[in-house]
């Protein structure tokens, strides 16, 4: 269950919103600029909210009014961009332990790997792999750090139709395999027809209800 419930400004933008879910998978959409991202930076801790409480699974992590606010690294959040990020220099073995190591969790590589379909790319660099590819990777890296929830932030976007064909199916799989929630920010209603147990559609920094 995530629970958000949370206001801020970024300039001229105002976000007030105040959402719960209870779905393995639940999307975000909506415009472009209309505080998607603002959401998953608040749940991952990379901005503090000017007023509000979050909360994953029972566990607050922001709760501006006692002066709770868990720092980012202790949150088990897993936070995979819209473009990989991965480390360049790093193989794709070396990319997907390091969220481990840097947790410090000991979930098991193999699983995921193989998950993911990743068994025969761990020695490739990630300038070696296809668009999807890299965000499979990205999507490994996040899982093994043992995150609480995962947020992904238009994960298919910089990836052409065929491409997406082919990751859909492994995000599909992923909340009841891996066992971790999603948060999902999507534009395609098709996405999140196909993934999206819960829709939470933002417009100009305000939840709309459909
Ligand atoms: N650091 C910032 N300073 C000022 N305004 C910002 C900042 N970051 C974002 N904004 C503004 O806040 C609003 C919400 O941005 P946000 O990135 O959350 O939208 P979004 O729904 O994720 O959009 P997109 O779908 O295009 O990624 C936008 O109007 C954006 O211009």
């Amino acid at each position: 269950m995530i629970e958000i419930d949370l206001s801020h400004r970024l300039d001229a933008f105002r976000l007030d919103v105040k959402f719960s879910s209870t779905a393995q998978v639940t999307a975000l959409s909506g415009p472009s600029g209309a505080g998607k991202t603002t959401i998953l930076n608040a749940i991952a801790g990379l901005i503090r909210p000017e007023r509000g409480r979050i909360s994953v699974s029972g566990r607050v992590l922001t709760d501006i009014a006692s002066g709770r606010v868990v720092p980012r690294h202790k949150r088990r959040i897993g936070y995979v961009f819209q473009d990989a990020r991965l480390f360049p220099h790093m193989s794709v073995l070396s990319n997907l332990t390091y969220g481990r190591r840097r947790a410090g969790a000991s979930t098991p590589v193999e699983p995921v790997v193989e998950l993911l379909g990743l068994g025969d790319l761990l020695k490739r660099k990630p300038r070696n792999l296809s668009g999807g590819e890299a965000q499979r990777v990205a999507i490994g890296r996040a899982l093994l750090a043992d995150p609480a929830l995962l947020l992904l932030d238009e994960p298919l976007s910089s990836i052409d139709e065929a491409r997406r064909a082919e990751i859909l199916p492994f995000l599909k799989k992923l909340p009841e395999s891996a066992g971790v929630p999603i948060l999902y920010v999507s534009h395609s209603t098709d996405e999140i027809a196909k993934l999206a147990g819960a829709v939470i559609h933002i417009e100009a920094g305000k939840v709309v209800t459909k």
